[in-house]
């Protein structure tokens, strides 16, 4: 008897997550995707000039977004919404509809196991966003809710049941995400060691968020995923997400969320410009003396219960505490608070999250 052709089981979460990609190139990167992503909607953050065409291959539901189009749908908010830097991204995560949310750069590529298998990227986040995390004490071995593991001996029973996970945060072979300073002494340095592990990371500890592989539950912390006034214009750089992982482990903390960090690795294929982005960089890498210390003691008070109320509470400590280390801090203030009435904007409470896709190309 011919075997029964069972139909391919659905994408996990096919409906319910957007990949957001910004760009400044033609899209063939996707080709190498294709098995992975092409299920999923695409949301296109053109950045720079916004009359170049990007070639999207075949296959793909799109939405793109250039320049004018974040300008005619933001009107004068569009000022939040850096120019000429991958901060541009986080215009996708507003425009998006779905639950959750996957970043991913144009110059990362799949990666493959140890054992040399293609790593499906999204679906280990998918698999992070949708397990608990263990913020509140440490599991030695690493996650629990993984199979093969467990929590250990000691753990706390009361605690075993974990919490929501909001944040996804992968990482890279190949080209590591090092600073400018780090990058030219180190020009041929690759990562080339796999560890096979998700971790959460403790409540009270802040990290540095990369956005290049990243995947995050839009409707637990989506207004705190801010890329901040990076790029053109401004006197700083590639802080954009550190900015945005800075605000959103402190929300995550105060609301009792989880952040994870390890699998799934992509393969990073592009060094940027090491003077470049040194240029980009140095402000921040001084500043950053100053703006952990104020993350670190940023203190939300018990009727800061939404994401919006929270962010807003930390642009005002912005202001105040950071207004003196440089004026950029009261224009970035100002600029959180546009990003959360831009956000609001566009989704208005109790919108349902699985509203059907933008306009597709
Ligand atoms: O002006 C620009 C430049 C680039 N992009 C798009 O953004 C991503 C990242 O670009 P790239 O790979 O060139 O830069 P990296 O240095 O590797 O980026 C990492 O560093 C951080 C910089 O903020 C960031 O978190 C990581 O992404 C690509 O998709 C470019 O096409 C852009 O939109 N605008
Ligand atoms: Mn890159």
């Amino acid at each position: 008897m011919a075997a029964e052709s069972r139909p391919a089981p659905t994408p996990l979460l096919k409906d319910e997550l957007d990949i957001v990609i910004p760009t400044i190139r033609n899209l063939d990167f996707l080709e190498m995707w294709r098995p992975f992503f092409q299920p999923y909607h695409l949301i296109i953050v053109q950045d720079g000039d916004p009359n170049k065409t990007i070639k999207v291959p075949e296959g793909f539901d799109y939405e793109l977004y250039n320049r004018n189009d974040i300008n005619r749908i933001l009107g004068p908010k569009a000022s939040c919404i850096s120019f000429k830097d991958s901060a541009c991204r986080c215009f996708g995560y507003m425009v998006s509809k779905k639950k959750y949310i996957y970043t991913i750069d144009d110059d990362c590529f799949v990666a493959k196991d140890p054992s040399g298998k293609d790593i499906n990227a999204l679906e280990q986040h998918i698999k992070n966003l949708l397990c608990p995390s263990t913020p509140f004490f440490f599991n030695t071995l690493y996650d629990p809710y993984r199979d093969g593991a467990d929590f250990v001996r000691g753990y706390p029973f009361s605690l075993r049941d974990g919490a929501p996970t909001a944040v996804s945060h992968g990482l890279w072979l190949n080209i590591p995400d090092y600073d400018a300073p780090t990058q030219l002494v180190k020009p041929l340095e690759r990562n080339t060691r796999y560890v096979d592990a998700v971790m959460t990371i403790p409540k009270g500890t802040l990290f540095p968020m990369c956005g290049m592989n990243l995947g995050f539950n839009r409707e637990l912390i989506g207004p705190a995923m801010y890329f901040g006034l990076m790029g053109d214009g401004q006197p700083i750089g590639r802080y954009d997400d550190m900015w945005a992982g800075w605000c959103t482990k402190v929300i995550c903390d105060h609301l009792g969320l989880g952040v994870k960090t390890g699998l799934p690795y992509i393969w990073h294929s592009k060094a940027s410009n090491p003077f470049v982005n040194l240029r980009k960089e140095y402000k921040g890498i001084f500043w950053q003396e100053e703006l952990i210390p104020f993350f670190q003691q940023v203190t939300l008070p018990k009727d800061c219960t939404t994401v919006q109320k929270c962010y807003i509470e930390i642009s005002k400590q912005v202001k105040a505490k950071l207004g003196k280390v440089d004026d950029y801090f009261n224009k970035l203030a100002d600029a959180m608070v546009t990003w959360i009435e831009a956000w609001d904007e566009l989704n208005p409470a109790g919108a349902e999250s699985a509203l059907p896709n933008g306009p597709s190309k």
